[in-house]
């Protein structure tokens, strides 16, 4: 039996993740105070194979009556636990339909208004003539819980979109099923010329004390002395126009830059997830605003000075995929834009997005979108055509699913926690974090929301985030049959920056078995060795193609560099950066690492090939050229995942985030044979 596949519930959970989180403490302190090493190992279990037969079993035998179940309790008094809350799963999984509008929009601009005028009667007033809601109800509430939420592309920040909002919020599920849900219905979805129309309103007087004490974005460099005069931009634009310029010119990652943006700003709350909504939102969906910009600006996006579409794109985003008012997204978006370049340019945005705000998302599309099938949605979801024609060749007889595909590639991915074996169950950890349990990995917990660093298990490096598809790679590297005994010599080839290994090391641990990984850069090697530093795990910082290391590994995975178009909803801008070319250089690397993990293989062993994109070329080609050319076994890799269903024909295995709610991770194991 594999270490994944051991009984892993403890039949009373009593004291076992508290103790062994409170011994994990003692044993810092311990450290820090330079106490006796012995203790230390006594005390924090048995890694690396030193251990004594505890290790096997951890949290079978640590029991403790002052523990956990005693402790949860009290800390999580009065909150609803979301083990005990029936939920809509296929909604959140398969996201766009139920969790967003047909069109798109979110439900920011609740958020957005809140921002502007914390509490502002004007604001407010403003709101509630727009929604036909009786004043006063609620929203401000909505907003603040909102703003707590996060998403798992925003590592610190960020919120979750309206309908999930709705879901834990009450009050607003039906304002965003209700009216975003329906496409035709509904006040904020047609704008006429009038909402846009002349100039943008003038603010209300909360909107503009909220505002001014807004500093504009890049005022230092250009016109300070101008931006601090007009005193009108709020800062979850500045910020979010800072990512998209940062993304755009030096080639950054959204969800690296906003963070440290938004520490640096001290923007908050509702302001942050405002900010990471735009930010993100508009990485994403640039292809759609770039093709609007252009329409209305008379001319290509690349005629457009850089800076000043930025700005463009900030504001057709809220234009098209939110729900804030229009007079807003201009002003505002005209305010940056006179904040950054003067007057005359301004007037230059005030024009094109007034175009922009003459017709919906969905009008965009269809006197916009090219005609054949996948061109149209590519263009409705804002992909690239060769990626969703990739999608769409994957997906093979079932390519019908491509929109559903799509959409809830746009979708901000729920976070998956891991728990770690030996440390904590996912069901200890469900509790602890109010999280649920995952539906295929067994040590899975989806977290509703919240800032998962933050989390005590985490902290204590119990748990950590990382998609269920990738706990299902490798686990089924572990649950794959060998001939002959398993010498315990696994080998992870690819391992920056670290989450299999560290899932692969704590299984390993549990048998006292040995992990190597293999990372030749060396600042993700340092992310594998903090990943991984207390568990049996060795990190080598070579290529993977000429390792060095001695052959006769019982279990490799080779999770190999691809062009990640299967994790796109994780990396906002992802989608834009990639190329077709980028799929011709990978898959000369896959095909040389897979060569090379099949030499340091022994016979009867194991080499699982995944990938975190399902394009053809990088999944079952590489796979078919390296059997036809080393007669490897090809495993049923569906049995390898039980319990999991719907990942094709086999005998390799696709996950699908609308399928699955994971990343689409492509995963087939090839034995050597005797
Ligand atoms: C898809 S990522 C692996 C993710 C990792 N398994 C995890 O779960 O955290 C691919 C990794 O392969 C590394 N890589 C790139 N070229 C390589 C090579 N020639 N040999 C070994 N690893 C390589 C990349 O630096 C990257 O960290």
């Amino acid at each position: 039996m594999s270490p994944a596949d051991r009984p892993r519930k403890s039949d009373d959970i009593d004291g076992g993740w508290a103790k062994r989180a409170a011994r994990k403490q003692e044993t810092r302190r311990d450290a820090a105070s330079g106490k006796s090493a012995d203790r230390d190992s006594a005390s924090a279990g048995n890694r690396g194979g030193q251990g004594n037969s505890e290790s096997r079993q951890p949290y079978r035998s640590d029991r403790d009556t002052t523990g956990y179940r005693g402790r949860a309790d009290r800390r999580f008094e009065g909150k609803p636990r979301r083990t005990e809350k029936p939920v809509d799963r296929t909604s959140r999984e398969s996201g766009y339909g139920a969790g967003r509008s047909e069109s798109g929009r979110t439900g920011y601009g609740r958020a957005d208004r809140s921002a502007q005028a914390p509490g502002g009667k004007g604001a407010r007033a403003w709101d509630d003539k727009r929604t036909g809601r009786p004043e006063g109800r609620g929203y401000k509430s909505d907003a603040e819980d909102f703003g707590r939420r996060r998403s798992s592309e925003g590592d610190s920040f960020g919120g979750r979109r309206s309908s999930d909002a709705g879901r834990s919020s009450g009050g607003y599920r039906s304002d965003a099923s209700g009216r975003g849900a329906d496409p035709g219905s509904g006040s904020h979805r047609r704008r006429g010329a009038d909402d846009v129309g002349g100039r943008p309103e003038r603010p209300s007087s909360a909107q503009r004390s909220a505002r001014s004490a807004a500093k504009p974005v890049g005022a230092e460099k250009t016109s300070g002395k101008r931006a601090r005069r007009t005193g009108s931009v709020d800062p979850a634009r500045e910020v979010a126009l800072e990512v998209l310029r940062a993304v755009r010119e030096r080639d950054a990652y959204a969800n690296l830059v906003l963070p440290g943006l938004l520490r640096d700003r001290r923007v908050s709350g509702r302001d942050a997830a405002l900010a990471t909504e735009l930010a993100y939102g508009a990485c994403r969906t640039q292809g759609l605003l770039d093709a609007v910009i252009a329409h209305g600006a008379g001319r290509s996006v690349e005629e457009i000075d850089g800076p000043l579409l930025d700005v463009l794109r900030l504001g057709v985003y809220q234009l098209l995929r939110t729900r804030i008012g229009a007079h807003a997204a201009v002003d505002t978006s005209v305010a940056l834009a006179r904040a950054e370049f003067g007057a005359g340019k301004s007037g230059f945005v005030n024009a094109v997005l007034r175009r922009a705000g003459e017709k919906t998302a969905e009008e965009w599309v269809e006197e916009l979108a090219p005609e054949d099938p996948v061109g149209r949605l590519a263009f409705e979801y804002a992909h690239p055509t060769w990626i969703a024609q990739a999608f769409a060749d994957a997906l093979g007889a079932r390519a019908g699913e491509l929109r559903d595909l799509l959409a809830a590639d746009d979708d901000r991915p729920v976070v998956h926690l891991v728990a770690r074996p030996g440390e904590i169950t996912a069901e200890e950890l469900a509790l602890v974090t109010g999280g649920e349990e995952g539906r295929w990995s067994p040590y899975a917990v989806y977290l509703e929301g919240g800032d998962p660093g933050k989390l005590e298990p985490v902290r204590e490096g119990m748990a950590a985030v990382q998609d269920e598809g990738s706990q299902l790679v490798a686990l089924s590297l572990t649950r794959a049959p060998l001939e002959g005994p398993d010498g315990g010599r696994w080998l992870d080839l690819c391992a920056g920056p670290g989450g299999k290994a560290a899932l692969l090391g704590a299984l390993a641990a549990i048998d006292r078995f040995q992990v190597d990984a293999v990372e030749p850069a060396e600042h993700r090697a340092e992310l594998v060795r903090k990943a991984t530093h207390d568990l049996p795990v060795r990190v080598h910082v070579v290529d993977g193609r000429d390792s060095g290391l001695e052959p006769g590994y019982d279990r490799i995975l080779v999770d190999a560099p691809c062009t990640g178009l299967g994790a796109l909803r994780r990396r906002p801008e992802a989608r834009w950066r990639r190329s077709p070319a980028d799929v011709r250089d990978l898959v000369v690397l896959q095909r040389e690492l897979l060569t090379a993990a099949w030499d340091l293989l022994r016979p009867g062993g194991v080499v699982v090939y995944s990938t975190c994109s399902p394009h053809l070329a990088e999944t079952v080609s590489i796979v078919a050229d390296h059997v036809r050319r080393t007669g490897a076994v090809e495993l049923d890799t569906r049995d390898l995942l039980p319990g999991v269903t719907d990942v094709g024909d086999g005998p390799a295995a696709q996950l699908w985030p609308h399928r699955h709610g994971t990343d689409a991770m492509f995963m087939a194991a090839l034995r050597k044979p005797s």
